[in-house]
C-alpha cells in the first residue's frame, strides 16, 4: 500500500503562493529526501503533509485513505512528526520529554523503550537530565526519540516526518540517527520524508531524493540524477564538482 500519495497540492497564505502543483508518493521502506534552497517549500510541504497547514488545492492520502478522514489520535499512531524546532523552557526531564511520545505504554515498558531509544541515539545517560540544559545537539535527540516512540509499537506501515532532524548534530551524530532510520525504513518497513539541508548525507541515506524550488517540485530520482553540477547552479546557485563514489553514490564538493 502506499503511505503517502499527495495530488497537485498548492497552498497559499495570505496573498503568498507557498506551494504549487505539488505531487508525491512514498512507499513503504522508503527514505526521502527533501532538498532545496531557503524558503523553498520545504517545511511548508512538510507542514501540510502532517495536516498542520490547510491546502487550497489538491489531495492527500495517508496510508490510503484521505487525509480528512483521519482523526488525529488514530493517525497519531501511525504518523509521527518532528518539527523545525521544539524549545522546551520547562524544567522537564529528557524521560518526561520522551515519555510524551510513550501514550498507552504501561511504566515499565515506557521505560525500557526510553532507555533503548536514549541509547541508540548516543543520549543513554542523559535519561535524569533537565532538558533546558542540553546542548542543542542533545536537545534535537531527545526531540526525535519523542517523535521514534509515538509509533515505535505500532503495527503496519509506519510514516515518520521529519524537519532538518539533525540539523544541529554533528558529523557521526548525523551518522547515528540516518543508520537507525535507514534500519527502520529497511527492516521494519517505515516510510521517512526528512528535509535535509545536507545534500551528502541525503546522497548517502536517502533512496530518493525530491528537489524543491519556489514552491514546486523541481526534480524527484535517485542521488545519481539529482545531484548533478548544472541542477545544483540552477536550483541553489551553487558551483560545486560531484564525484562518483564507489560506494555507489554522489558526493558534493562545492567549489572554493
Ligand atoms: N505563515 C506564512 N506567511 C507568509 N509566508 C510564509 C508563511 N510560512 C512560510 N512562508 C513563506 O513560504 C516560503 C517557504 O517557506 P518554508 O519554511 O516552507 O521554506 P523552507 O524550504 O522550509 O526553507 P528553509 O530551508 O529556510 O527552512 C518562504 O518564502 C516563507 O517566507
Amino acid at each position: 500500500m502506499t503511505v503517502l500519495r499527495a495530488k497537485q497540492l498548492g497552498l497559499t497564505i495570505g496573498r503568498s503562493r507557498i506551494l504549487q502543483d505539488v505531487s508525491l508518493t512514498v512507499e513503504p521502506g522508503e527514505l526521502v529526501a527533501l532538498l532545496g534552497p531557503n524558503g523553498a517549500g520545504k517545511s511548508s510541504l512538510l507542514k501540510t503533509l502532517a495536516g498542520e497547514l490547510a491546502f487550497g488545492q489538491g489531495t492527500i492520502e495517508l496510508f490510503g485513505r484521505s487525509i480528512q478522514q483521519w482523526k488525529g489520535a488514530e493517525l497519531a499512531r501511525q504518523r509521527a512528526v518532528m518539527p523545525q524546532r521544539v524549545d522546551v523552557s520547562f524544567p522537564f526531564t529528557v524521560r518526561e520529554i520522551v515519555a510524551l511520545g510513550c501514550s498507552g505504554l504501561a511504566a515499565a515498558e515506557r521505560n525500557e523503550l526510553i532507555d533503548y531509544l536514549l541509547q541508540r541515539l548516543g543520549i543513554g545517560n542523559m535519561a535524569g537530565r533537565l532538558v533546558p540544559t542540553l546542548s542543542g545537539g542533545e536537545q534535537q535527540r531527545v526531540q526525535l526519540a519523542r517523535v521514534l516512540a509515538q509509533i515505535w509499537h505500532t503495527n503496519g506501515p509506519r510514516l515518520l516526518l521529519l524537519d532538518e532532524c539533525t540539523s544541529a548534530l554533528d558529523p557521526a551524530q548525523q551518522q547515528t540517527v540516518f543508520s537507525l532510520l535507514r534500519e527502520l525504513a529497511k527492516d521494519q518497513g517505515y516510510s521517512v520524508v526528512a528535509v535535509i539541508h545536507d545534500l551528502n548525507v541525503a546522497s548517502c541515506y536517502a533512496d530518493r531524493l525530491v528537489m524543491m524550488a519556489a514552491g514546486r517540485i523541481v526534480e524527484n530520482g535517485a542521488a545519481n540524477t539529482i545531484l548533478e553540477p548544472g541542477l545544483l547552479d540552477k536550483v541553489f546557485g551553487l558551483k560545486a564538482r560531484v564525484l562518483a563514489l564507489p560506494e555507489g553514490y554522489p558526493m558534493v564538493i562545492p567549489q572554493a
